[in-house]
């Protein structure tokens, strides 16, 4: 099976060409592509097929590092359009992508960056999913005899956000952990750790569900960015930053979409026996 390794801003993909190569993979197979001391090593796999839809251009599909298949992934989608370009399986300046959680816009920008319309956010608790029921700015969650307070939000996938003051020293591992399967999310959760900057910046460092800390989160950074602009803390445009680079998000507000930009790079090319 050949593949490519990519990333973005070090959220690490192993990218298969699933339309010229006829792949299944198993979730104990994709476990092992992603081990990083017995396989490629990757935060997440992702295939690219062709598409289910008529005015799409592909389909792509990711699967978490623990072999859980899941529906947005936003560095994934910018190393997609990156893949398919390098590939000449288009030429197109905009591509329409089929997903999980429906069509992604994608488009080449004249900066090298490539920005993608990840859609519209969602705020009702059944929609996240989070098991609270009534919608509210921030939830109360107890752990360990401590409250702590999160922001939610669905990006096509689950995000809880937790604001702190010093982004360096989050209880990523622990809290991130905890919360990931904490009861209250019956698929689990992404939780990002933010710390707002000022109006136009904030720090962010996510426990990805399924993959644990990675040196940036697309879907956390727009979730991070959308939570902070609904407690009227950022403006409408943000640089994200995170442990692997810089992002730029914007939302206009409810009903409208978040738009993301950043790179996307090729590591290597590879062939695996599996
Ligand atoms: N790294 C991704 C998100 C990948 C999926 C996520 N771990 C989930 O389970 O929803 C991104 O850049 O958005």
């Amino acid at each position: 099976m050949h593949f490519t390794k990519m990333h973005g801003l070090g959220n690490d993909f192993v990218v298969i060409d699933a339309i010229n190569q006829a792949i299944h993979l198993s979730a104990e197979q994709i476990r092992f592509i992603a081990d990083r001391h017995f396989g490629v090593g990757c935060d997440q796999l992702l295939l690219i097929e062709r598409p289910v839809s008529a005015n799409a251009d592909f389909k792509y599909r990711i699967f978490n590092a623990d072999g859980g298949e899941v529906a947005q992934c936003g560095n994934g989608a910018r190393c997609f359009a990156r893949f398919v370009r390098d590939k000449n399986l288009t030429d197109k300046d905009r591509v329409t992508v089929d997903t999980d959680a429906g069509q992604l816009l994608l488009r080449f920008m004249d900066d090298g960056l490539i920005t993608v319309n990840m859609g519209v956010p969602k705020h009702a608790p059944a929609q996240i999913p989070l098991s609270f029921d009534a919608e509210a700015l921030l939830y109360p969650v107890e752990l360990d005899g401590a409250v702590i307070h999160f922001g939610a939000v669905s990006m096509g996938n689950p995000h809880a956000v937790i604001m702190v003051d010093d982004v360096a020293n989050a209880p990523v591992e622990t809290v991130g952990a905890r919360l990931e399967r904490h009861g209250l999310f019956p698929q689990r959760v992404n939780v990002g750790f933010m710390q707002i900057i000022d109006r136009q910046r904030i720090g962010l460092r996510v426990y990805e569900r399924g993959a644990a800390e990675t040196l940036a989160c697309g879907s956390g950074a727009c979730a991070a960015v959308v939570v902070g602009i609904e407690q009227g803390l950022l403006e409408n445009s943000v640089i994200v930053g995170l442990p692997g680079g810089e992002l730029r998000i914007e939302w206009a507000g409810r009903g409208q979409p978040v738009f993301m930009s950043g790179p996307a790079v090729s590591v290597y090319e590879g062939r695996i026996r599996i």
